[in-house]
């Protein structure tokens, strides 16, 4: 189904993991889309495999800019150019580890790089913007699942930068209410287009569950190693919630969608998650199930920082987005 008026939106970060599977769903739901991208964590051969996915036609509608946001002048050129409907912003950096070591980095590059964006958003009067949050801002919730309504509270640099730029948001829109915002707090993105094209391909060793056990599946890593096994949960290990990546596509979609149609969003938080908790060991027992390949592990001890059981609710985007 394509939208009746072809509307252009730029997507920043687009060339990422969640980006490029984003781009293929706006481009093949008739959106026209522009990407900026330093390519700080991706590579442009990923841009190619979406234009490869779309086919010709359509890929006519997807320009990729190679542009850094932390530099004003970058994002200047692409709005003087043309008219952007709505941004999704997705470009920043996201290693939880790193930001402790770093976390200049994650404020120059997360913070600076929204700002900047938000400015030239506003001198070229356009004010809608999908932003990419994460759960993270839940901390150690204290009860689940978590509601967009529960207490923030950050727990390292990367989801100081998360809970900010929230502020941020609110903030603007508290002052100039004509702004839209929806903020998606994504619980745990996993897997891939069932192309096997385009996916997630961390460089170096994974931090994350599910390109890890990928890795030991391949025989790049001998060995899973599973952080904690005395949780108060069922098998002992932790508790999350793991979202397809195209599920989350879709959640942007509903989230523009949503944007153009409703005046009175104002700036408004949405889980994306499942709604249900899976433990790290049933993650393994099913990736063996799923791939016929078996996955050694090793017990080790809580990864410090780690949340015990973290799922969404689901209630406020299945109710106001539409989306599951
Ligand atoms: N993947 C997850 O587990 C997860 C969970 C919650 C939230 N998020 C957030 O979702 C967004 C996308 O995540 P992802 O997994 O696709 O990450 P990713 O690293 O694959 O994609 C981010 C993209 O942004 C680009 N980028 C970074 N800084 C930039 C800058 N200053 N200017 C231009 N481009 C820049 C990178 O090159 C990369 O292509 C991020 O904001 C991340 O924090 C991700
Ligand atoms: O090699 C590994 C990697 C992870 N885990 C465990 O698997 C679970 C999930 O860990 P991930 O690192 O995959 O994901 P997190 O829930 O820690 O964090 C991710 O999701 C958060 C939102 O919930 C934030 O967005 C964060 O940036 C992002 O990395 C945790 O219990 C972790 O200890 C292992 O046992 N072994």
């Amino acid at each position: 189904m394509g939208s009746s008026v072809e509307q252009n939106i730029l997507v920043t970060g687009g060339a990422g993991f969640i980006g490029t599977h984003t781009v293929v769903q706006l481009l093949k739901e008739g959106f026209k889309v522009s990407i900026i991208d330093n390519l700080d964590n991706s590579v442009i051969e990923a841009v190619d495999r979406v234009r490869e996915l779309v086919g010709p036609d359509l890929s006519k509608k997807l320009e990729f800019n190679l542009g850094d946001l932390r530099n004003k002048g970058d994002i200047e050129k692409l709005f003087s150019k043309q008219r952007f409907d709505a941004v999704i912003h997705f470009a920043g950096l996201k290693a939880v580890g790193e930001s402790v070591g770093n976390p200049r980095r994650y404020f120059d590059n997360n913070l600076v790089g929204t700002i900047n964006l938000y400015e030239t958003m506003a001198k070229y009067n356009c004010k809608m913007m999908v932003f990419s949050s994460s759960a993270t801002v839940y901390g150690q919730p204290e009860k689940i699942p978590c509601m967009e309504d529960f207490e923030l509270k950050a727990m390292n640099p990367y989801g100081r930068t998360k809970l900010f730029l929230e502020e941020i948001a609110r903030d603007i829109h508290g002052a100039e209410p004509e702004w839209r915002i929806v903020l998606l707090r994504y619980f745990n993105p996993v897997g891939a287009h069932e192309s096997g094209r385009i996916g997630e391909d961390p460089k170096g060793i994974p931090n994350n569950l599910m390109p890890y056990i990928q890795q030991v599946a391949v025989g790049r890593l001998p060995e899973l190693n599973v952080y904690g096994h005395d949780y108060p949960t069922e098998d002992g290990s932790a508790v999350r919630d793991y979202i397809h990546v195209m599920d989350l596509a879709d959640g942007h979609i509903a989230a523009l969608r949503k944007l153009f149609a409703d005046p009175k969003i104002g700036c408004t938080a949405y889980n994306l998650g499942t709604g249900r908790g899976t433990s790290v060991l049933e993650m393994v027992a099913a990736f063996e199930k799923a791939s016929g390949k078996k996955i050694p592990i090793k017990l080790c001890p809580r990864r410090s920082g780690d949340a015990t059981a973290v799922y969404a609710s689901t209630e406020r985007a299945e109710k106001e987005l539409g989306w599951k």
